[in-house]
């Protein structure tokens, strides 16, 4: 048998990668991480979920103040400037490191700092961010777990002062008075939350025809509504035909005609996989035109010691579901039983937050299951009433006929934590997953939760006055 270097080596400590070497090294495993950047947790930790979550805490702390009864009555007017906000949200980033940094160390898992390439299928070649070194190693199985970075097309000039990513809007060292979101999918919609809480102009631009289609209508048509009441324009079925930066400003060109110019645009429209460093040309493998690679249902490449978990496989593209995937993989290389990740929650950081798991209705209507739909307002909640957060509603959708759950949406404060509740009991086999839990079980009074009774009362009643 060949001796390799390592039993595991995975390249990217993002989410995906961390979760597949802690796994493989508590089962005593020779395992080695390399990370591209200096310093581990991932694109995000660094750019995405972590920084984009905390300023949207810090944004929805302001908003909470400026409209808190008490503090209205002070008078006071103030604005707080992105930099600033930025900055306070940025200081969890090191907490991050420093975290998963230590995970690394406690569980001996050797941490590489360069850019990996494939050199043969269990030969890697690292170019050491220190001293400008070349190592090689070799490795049994080898896990790619590079993530993604924002999609940019060749005609955006994103070197432009004004031309802003979603990595680059972190950098952004001023605060626009008027800023463009060209894309609405889930990063374009919460950062135009973050940015009309902040009390900025957004154009938020949308090439299809209504926000986030993979939300239940009426969430979607909620969420509209909310960030149209929070100052945000937003403008449906429209495409860039050409976008102009100048020192004045930002012009965006639409295919339809219109014209829209701002301080500034941040663009979000999709995200391609870091495949394109690791010469993959030298094992045969060859990307998508997004970057992605395809896998099997064990994570497994077309190359057999070559496997790939995280954003660099595509479809769901969360933390959430990253973590899984490199867990489930290591239990496939560690021989042991594992479990695909193929139902995942959407939470979304919007202000209002979303959140779901399970059917929507147009999904139960297409697929001809008959259903209920029993609501709860947390206008009608006396935990939304105590908070002043009675924006929102909690949905759940059961059979008609046996009682079983079939979908919980939810949004408004809280929805991605109380969602888990409806996903605990729709996760349990049998009759276990009924709505009558919600009935026959007392909650904390007043919570969130409670959201769940009255919900589930609102939609057994339209059953038994039938
Ligand atoms: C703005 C934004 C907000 C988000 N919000 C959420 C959210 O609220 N909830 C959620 O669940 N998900 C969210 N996501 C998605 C989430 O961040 C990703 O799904 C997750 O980071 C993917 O994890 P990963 O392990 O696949 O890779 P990543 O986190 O992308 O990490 C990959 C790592 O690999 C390294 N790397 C790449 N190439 C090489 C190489 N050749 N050699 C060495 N190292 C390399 C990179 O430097 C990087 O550190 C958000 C994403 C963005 C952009
Ligand atoms: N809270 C969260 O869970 C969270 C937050 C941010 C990002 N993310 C993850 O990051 C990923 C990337 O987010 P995103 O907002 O860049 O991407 P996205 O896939 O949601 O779409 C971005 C924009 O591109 C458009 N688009 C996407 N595919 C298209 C296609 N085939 N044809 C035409 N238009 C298309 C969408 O309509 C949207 O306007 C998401 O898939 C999501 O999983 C998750």
């Amino acid at each position: 048998m060949t001796n390799f270097t390592y039993d595991v080596l995975i390249i990217g400590s993002g989410p995906a990668g961390e979760s597949a070497a802690m796994a493989s090294a508590k089962a005593g495993k020779r395992v080695a991480v390399v990370e591209g950047r200096a310093l581990v947790g991932g694109n995000c930790a660094h750019k995405g979920t972590i920084p984009s979550k905390s300023l949207r805490h810090m944004v929805k702390q302001i908003i909470q103040f400026k409209t808190g009864n008490l503090f209205r009555e002070t008078g006071e007017s103030w604005r707080m400037t992105y930099p600033r906000v930025l900055a306070s949200a940025n200081a969890v980033i090191p907490k991050q490191v420093e975290l998963h940094t230590d995970f690394y160390v406690r569980n001996r898992v050797k941490l590489y700092s360069g850019f990996a390439r494939f050199l043969d299928a269990n030969t890697i070649a690292i170019n050491l961010l220190e001293g400008s070194r070349e190592e090689v190693v070799t490795a049994d199985k080898i896990i790619i777990a590079t993530g993604s970075r924002p999609y940019r097309p060749a005609d955006i000039d994103f070197d432009h002062a004004r031309i802003y990513d979603s990595d680059t809007i972190l950098e952004m060292a001023h605060t626009p008075r008027h800023l463009i979101i060209y894309g609405a999918g889930v990063i374009g919609c919460e950062y135009a939350s973050i940015f009309s809480g902040l009390g900025v102009k957004v154009d938020l631009i949308n090439s299809r025809d209504r926000l986030l289609s993979f939300l239940d209508d009426e969430i979607s048509d909620a969420l509209s509504y909310h960030l149209r009441d929070n100052g945000v324009r937003v403008r449906h079925s429209e495409m860039y035909d050409k976008i102009e930066a100048s020192d004045r400003g930002v012009t965006v060109y639409l295919k339809s005609g219109k014209r829209l110019t701002a301080d500034a645009i941040l663009w979000c429209n999709g995200r391609s996989g870091n495949t394109d460093q690791l010469n993959l040309e030298a094992i045969g493998l060859e990307p998508d035109h997004r970057g992605n690679l395809a896998v099997n249902d064990q994570y497994q490449t077309d190359v057999a010691n070559v496997y790939a978990v995280g954003d660099v496989v595509g479809w769901p593209s969360l933390a959430s579901a990253s973590f899984d995937q490199g867990r489930a993989l290591a239990a496939v290389i560690l021989g042991k039983p594992y479990k695909e990740v193929a139902s995942v929650p959407t939470g979304i950081y919007t202000l209002p937050e979303i959140s779901s798991v399970g059917k929507t209705e147009r999904e139960l209507t297409e697929a001809k299951v008959p259903y209920e739909v029993g609501r709860c307002l947390f206008k009608n909640t006396a935990r939304g009433q105590i908070s002043g957060e009675d924006v929102g509603m909690l949905k759940l959708l059961f059979h008609v006929d046996t009682g079983e759950i079939l979908g919980v949406h939810c949004f408004g404060a809280e929805a991605a934590e109380i969602v888990h509740i409806g996903q605990a009991i729709m996760s349990q086999p049998g009759e276990g997953n009924n709505i009558n839990f919600f009935l026959n079980t007392t909650f904390n009074y007043p919570t969130m939760a409670e959201a769940y009774r009255l919900a589930a009362l609102d939609g057994t009643n339209r059953i038994n006055r039938r």
